[in-house]
């Protein structure tokens, strides 16, 4: 037997991506399915393209008391949802919460598989990045370490698809009538991932990010996240470009690039595109990501932090292409 995998919320977005990257994982078998509208539907009811050997799954109502022997959990609940729940799961099943309740919380690691694994490796309760987070820190992380930008001065300006608002979507304005040939901001001034971005930025650079400003915007496309990111100092395009490779020489998911990075390069995969533009007479640095919110952003990155944990191999189950076009 492999090592045995649960999934709660995975009749949802999350969810339902960490289900399809799970049913082709070398060493994960899915023997847990958990969910609240969803519960007492078969997988095949609810995902009629689910390989054979899962279609009986039944989805069970959660309850963090009942679980099977478990080796592995995925919880991709909503923000809010999972903090009290997961405290009450045994010890011995290691977590990954996809949701946003632990993030920077005590007896949690916050799970930046790309920027720190060997942090990760060899815990048992991983608190995985928000979509933006995950986009942004990836792109900034070698110019923070390389001290090549100020860390209190960042502008971050993201587009992201709707997927990101998840399959319950928070309200009517993530309708098709309302999304499509539609382009809107939200979340200004205090969006829910300033936070852990402030935290993560000052961890890597060491100095204070009081100053950053992030304005995330919907745009009318199912998935991905580009960031564009407007920071000060004095370096080269070059200089970025070269730190960018050093830091992630041995790194599998993250590609640095010469040209922009684009949102379909990432679709359906782990991938995270960073590339940067930078002119010193200006003292402008323009750093630039792109990954999937599904992918990256939540059920792929997860995957990874999973494998970190488990000691498998970072990559087993995510060496994927992504969907083109
Ligand atoms: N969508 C994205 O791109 C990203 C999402 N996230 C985070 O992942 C989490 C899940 O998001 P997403 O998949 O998009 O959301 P969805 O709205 O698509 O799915 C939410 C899931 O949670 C389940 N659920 C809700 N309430 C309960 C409950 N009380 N008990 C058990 N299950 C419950 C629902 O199950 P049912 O249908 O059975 O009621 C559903 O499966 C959120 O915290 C979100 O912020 C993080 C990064 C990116
Ligand atoms: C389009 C949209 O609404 N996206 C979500 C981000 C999804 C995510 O990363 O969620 P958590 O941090 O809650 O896990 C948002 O802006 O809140």
């Amino acid at each position: 037997m492999g090592i045995r995998v649960g999934i709660v919320g995975i009749s949802g977005f999350g969810g339902g991506e960490a289900l399809r990257l799970i049913a082709g994982h070398p060493s994960f078998e899915l023997v847990y399915a958990a969910g609240e509208g969803s519960a007492g539907c078969r997988l095949i009811d609810r995902y009629p393209g689910v390989p054979h050997k899962l279609a009986g799954l039944m989805i069970e109502k959660w309850d963090p008391e009942t679980l099977p022997e478990l080796d592995l959990l995925f919880a991709s609940l909503p923000t809010g949802a999972s903090a009290e729940a997961l405290s009450r799961v045994r010890e011995e099943v290691k977590i990954v919460d996809i949701g946003g309740d632990h993030r920077y919380v005590d007896g949690w690691t916050y799970g930046l598989a790309d920027v720190w694994p060997d942090r990760i490796r060899g815990q048992s309760r991983v608190a995985n990045p928000g979509c933006f987070p995950a986009a942004t820190l990836n792109a900034l992380a070698p110019l923070l370490a390389g001290k090549l930008i100020e860390p209190d001065n960042i502008v971050i300006d993201s587009k992201t698809g709707i997927s990101g608002a998840g399959r319950g979507g928070g309200d009517s304005k993530f309708g098709y009538a309302e999304s499509n040939e539609n382009l809107q901001p939200y979340g200004l001034l205090k969006h829910v991932h300033m936070p852990e971005m402030t935290t993560t930025i000052e961890r890597l650079s060491g100095g204070s990010a009081s100053g950053l400003v992030f304005t995330p915007h919907l745009v009318p496309m199912t998935r991905g996240v580009l960031v564009t990111i407007y920071c000060r100092g004095n370096a080269t395009t070059r200089q970025c470009v070269d730190a960018a490779q050093s830091f992630y020489a041995d790194r599998p998911f993250v590609r640095v690039t010469d040209r922009p990075p684009q949102t379909k390069w990432a679709t359906g995969s782990n991938l995270s595109f960073v590339s940067y533009a930078a002119d010193p007479e200006r003292r402008l640095v323009i750093a630039m990501g792109v990954v999937d919110n599904l992918g990256k952003g939540a059920a792929g990155q997860a995957v990874q932090n999973a494998n970190l944990i488990c000691g498998l191999s970072e990559t087993a189950g995510l060496d994927l292409p992504p969907v083109w076009p």
